[in-house]
């Protein structure tokens, strides 16, 4: 069985991911925080508040790198990056949940998968990776005439905008409709936007208080509209899917994979 390491483990996610491998019963091989952190020297499972392992947080290093197989990192894209440069030197598995990645930040990415194993995923969570599923059925069905938008709503604490779920929604109701995202995405209006243009994919961005993570796809026409939402109620969802998709990446090839590969979703459409 693979040895699991945590980078970033005294984060909201970092600690979820520790408090899994102790529930899974899962050798965390080691914990890491940045350099120079208040965190260092501490125990990941009392961080973790899941009780004593004997694995004290430690700075990121070749050193630690060393003791685990497959490591996890739900960080920001530049520590992510550098995580990512460490693993490709030490040849070991990545499960990476970090969103706002800039096109060049997820073409390294890509880059590195030419020669490690990588799992890369906006959302973890069986539900919502459900949810890019159906949104493709609905947009065959109503896409062409109703007006789509995708409203998220998350935690005061939350850095990038929109989620890379519903970017990740957009992305897949465009490819259904033969739509460039780039191209009809609009993020947010103000003032005299004029009438709404009938091919654009609208987002809404709340943030607000402990909010975990809300995803809804509105399919609106005149006189119906169909919403398809997900809401998380617990971190644990998205990080029992990371340590599933660290698990499945046991001797796998290089390549950059998908969670929808990781559930067994593929064939679904
Ligand atoms: N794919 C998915 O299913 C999910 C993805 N996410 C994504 O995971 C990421 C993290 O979310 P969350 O856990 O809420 O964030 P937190 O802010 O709680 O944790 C971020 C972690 O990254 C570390 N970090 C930040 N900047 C640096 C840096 N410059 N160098 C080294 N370490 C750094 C933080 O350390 P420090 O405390 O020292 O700053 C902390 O350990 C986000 O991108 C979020 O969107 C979140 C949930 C689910
Ligand atoms: O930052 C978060 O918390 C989350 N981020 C992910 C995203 O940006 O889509 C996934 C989840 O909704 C929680």
């Amino acid at each position: 069985m693979s040895k699991v390491g945590v980078f970033g483990a005294n984060g909201r996610m970092g600690r979820a991911l520790v408090q899994v491998c102790q529930e899974q019963r899962l050798t965390l091989g080691a914990a890491t925080v940045r350099a120079g952190s208040n965190w260092l020297g501490l125990d990941a499972g009392e961080v973790a508040a899941c009780g004593k392992l004997n694995v004290p947080l430690q700075a990121t290093s070749a050193e630690a790198l060393a003791k685990a197989d497959v490591w996890v990192d739900f960080t920001m894209p530049e520590p992510m990056l550098e995580h990512l440069a460490l693993a490709v030197a030490a040849k070991k598995a990545m499960v990476i949940g970090v969103t706002g990645l800039t096109d060049a930040q997820y073409q390294e990415l890509q880059q590195a998968s030419l020669q490690i194993p990588i799992v890369w995923a906006p959302n973890m969570s069986v539900g919502v990776n459900l949810l890019l599923h159906l949104v493709q059925t609905a947009a065959k069905v109503m896409g062409q005439t109703a007006d789509i938008e995708i409203i998220e709503a998350h935690h005061r604490y939350k850095k990038d905008a929109p989620s890379g779920t519903a970017m990740a929604i957009g992305a897949s109701i465009a490819k259904t409709l033969g739509r460039d995202l780039a191209d009809c995405a609009v993020y947010g209006r103000e003032g005299m936007t004029g009438e709404r243009e009938h091919k654009t994919i609208g987002f809404a961005t709340v943030r607000g208080g402990d909010i975990i993570g809300d995803h809804t796809a509105l399919f609106a026409d005149l006189g119906e509209r169909l919403e398809i939402t997900h809401k998380a109620s617990s971190r644990t969802t998205f990080a029992q899917g990371a340590i599933r998709a660290a698990m499945w990446l046991q001797n796998k090839q290089p390549g950059l994979y998908s969670m929808q590969q990781v559930l067994g979703l593929t064939d679904l459409n």
